[in-house]
């Protein structure tokens, strides 16, 4: 049978236009409608047994407070959300061990109808992916019979959860560093599981990285690949007497140095002859030396040393320097240097000083301008410390505090039900920020004259939806006092019929950053955006 769930309408048909374009499952195999929590399957059962599983209902997934302190999130998880409808369908065995898990007590024929349904009947309703969101406005608006949908409370908020978080705390990371800096996430052996791993590195690509060491991730997403190499690299190595295949073809093809590795001594004389660097550095470490040596011959046009395994401005950069010169004389451009310890501040602008005076000294042009990567424990705070002190580095490599979300464990997203059979519901509480808002609702982005979002309104699925040009009252949904009247400029309406590439969510997320007016966005104290009704 044709799985055919409707995605703000529809899914985009095949040139035939008579099937629906197939849609691959989730990315994790481990995403089956057994995913989920047991009290789904016993209230389906209960709503089955009262006779009230095929009812309407419609289920608001939204998250109460903006994660990290600050004023503003970024919606991610739902290409993820979709495959798992696209393909939602309980095997026999997986009946089998619901049959186990609830009341022996419970009937035959409710096993019958968990077997025949799919999400044929579900429509979901949500904001594009890689979308800036605030609190409280729908994120995606999920319709179809109760039961059905009530499955899919769990997996749908574990799959938005994290996604999300993440692609939030990876866009702060973006926020901070600044746009012409590259931003590397390295945080697979750090990463909350295999799947904590992968949906790092997809969703801090989409938050604004320009690249993971993720090779998994890279082949299934297509995310840029970068790295360097390790400090065990370094330490591997004795001394140059190791190096036995010693030549390097030029980066032309016209020539041959057979004995690189003397080249590359000679260039250290040079270097520790030069005056001005007189007192810098005396004998540098011979297996360090050995080691980029080694590295420089395997990847001569893509050279990136680790410089701190020893002692970075004594042995590391001086090291790198000759290695980098040698592969010059040969036509080839060194790419940088990765720092993964001490004061990050300090030592890239040392370093920056030392590749100038190279430059400087020995006419190689833009050796100064050489990369530096820094890494080590990196988190929004210290890239904002870096900042202020004023410093060199040119690609920064982020893996624990990005990918754990480690200032934030988890989001708060939530699931609740706002309408059944065309019935507004509503959930009840004393703490006002967790009643739930009820009906069936559109959501919408008032622009203002500077081309800022001003506030996100939610209205009745009926009512009549904002005009450019005209005023609007504007209600705070739970402080009376809170009321504006607003003459938007521009009116986006936030659910709409696209289910873009990852790419594209990504530039989508950048640009929609770009705009947003900057006392939301800063570190401390941001003003809160405005959501009204
Ligand atoms: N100039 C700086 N300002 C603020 N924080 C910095 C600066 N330079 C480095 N850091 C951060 O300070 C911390 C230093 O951590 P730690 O003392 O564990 O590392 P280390 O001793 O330099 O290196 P390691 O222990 O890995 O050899 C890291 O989180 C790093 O990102
Ligand atoms: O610090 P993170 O933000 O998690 O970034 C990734 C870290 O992973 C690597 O080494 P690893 O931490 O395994 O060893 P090291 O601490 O000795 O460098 C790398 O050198 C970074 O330090
Ligand atoms: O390529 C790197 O330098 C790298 C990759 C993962 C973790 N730390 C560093
Ligand atoms: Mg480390």
């Amino acid at each position: 049978m044709d799985v055919k769930p409707k995605v703000n309408g529809d899914l985009k048909d095949d040139e035939d236009n008579r099937r629906p374009a197939a849609i691959d499952g989730p990315t994790n195999p481990m995403v089956t409608p057994l995913l989920t929590d047991l009290y789904q399957f016993t209230m389906a059962y209960a709503y089955w047994k009262a006779g009230k599983h095929n009812e309407r209902a419609v289920f608001d997934l939204y998250f109460r407070r903006n994660p990290f302190g600050g004023e503003y999130t970024v919606f991610a998880g739902l290409e993820e959300c979709i495959r798992f409808i696209a393909n939602f369908k309980f095997s026999k065995e997986e009946i089998a061990f619901v049959r186990e898990s609830l009341s022996p007590t419970c009937e035959d024929g409710f096993f019958d109808y968990l077997e025949g349904i799919d999400c044929s009947d579900v429509e979901v309703y949500a904001i594009t992916e890689g979308s800036v969101v605030f609190p409280k406005v729908p994120l995606m608006r999920v319709e179809g019979p109760v039961a059905v949908v009530q499955l899919l409370e769990t997996p749908y908020v574990n799959l938005i959860n994290y996604a999300s978080l993440v692609t939030t705390n990876a866009a702060r990371h973006r926020f901070v560093a600044g746009k012409s800096k590259v931003l590397l996430e390295f945080g697979l052996r750090r990463a909350q599981g295999p799947d904590g791993g992968i949906g790092a590195s997809k969703y801090c690509y989409m938050g604004g990285f320009d690249a993971t060491s993720n090779c998994a991730a890279g082949r299934l997403f297509g995310i840029p690949l970068r790295g360097t190499h390790s400090h065990a690299f370094v330490s591997s190595f004795m001394g140059t007497d190791e190096i036995i295949q010693k030549s390097l073809r030029s980066h032309d093809g016209s020539s041959v140095c057979q004995d690189f590795v003397s080249v590359v001594h000679t260039w250290l004389s040079k270097l520790k002859r030069l005056s001005i660097l007189k007192g810098v550095f005396g004998e540098t470490n011979q297996s360090e030396l050995a080691a980029f040596i080694s590295y420089a011959l395997a990847f001569p046009d893509n050279f990136l040393a680790l410089v701190d395994t020893y002692d970075v401005m004594r042995s590391g950069i001086p090291n790198f320097c000759a290695v980098a010169l040698a592969l010059n004389d040969m036509g080839y451009k060194a790419r940088g240097i990765r720092l993964d310890s001490g004061d990050l501040a300090y030592l890239s602008c040392e370093t920056r000083k030392f590749f100038q005076t190279v430059e400087k000294e020995f006419g190689v042009p833009d050796f100064g301008k050489t990369g530096i990567t820094a890494s080590n424990d990196l988190n929004e705070e210290t890239l904002d410390a870096l900042n202020k002190q004023g410093h060199e580095v040119d690609a920064f490599g982020i893996g624990t505090n990005l990918v754990t979300c480690y200032a934030q464990a988890a989001l708060g997203c939530v699931f609740k039900l706002v309408e059944i059979n065309n019935q507004p519901r509503i959930k009840l509480s004393e703490d006002v920020s967790k009643v739930s808002i009820p009906c069936k609702k559109r959501s919408f982005r008032l622009y203002g004259k500077e081309g800022y979002p001003l506030l996100d309104i939610m209205s009745g699925e009926n009512e009549r939806p904002p005009k450019v040009g005209e005023r609007i009252l504007c209600r705070h949904p739970f402080n009376e006092s809170k009321r504006a009247y607003v003459v938007p400029q521009r009116v986006e309406e936030l659910m709409k019929e696209e289910l873009p590439t990852l790419k594209q969510n990504r530039e989508r997320c950048i640009s929609q950053l770009e705009q947003m007016r900057p006392d939301h966005m800063r570190r401390l104290n941001p003003t809160p955006y405005k959501y009204m009704e």
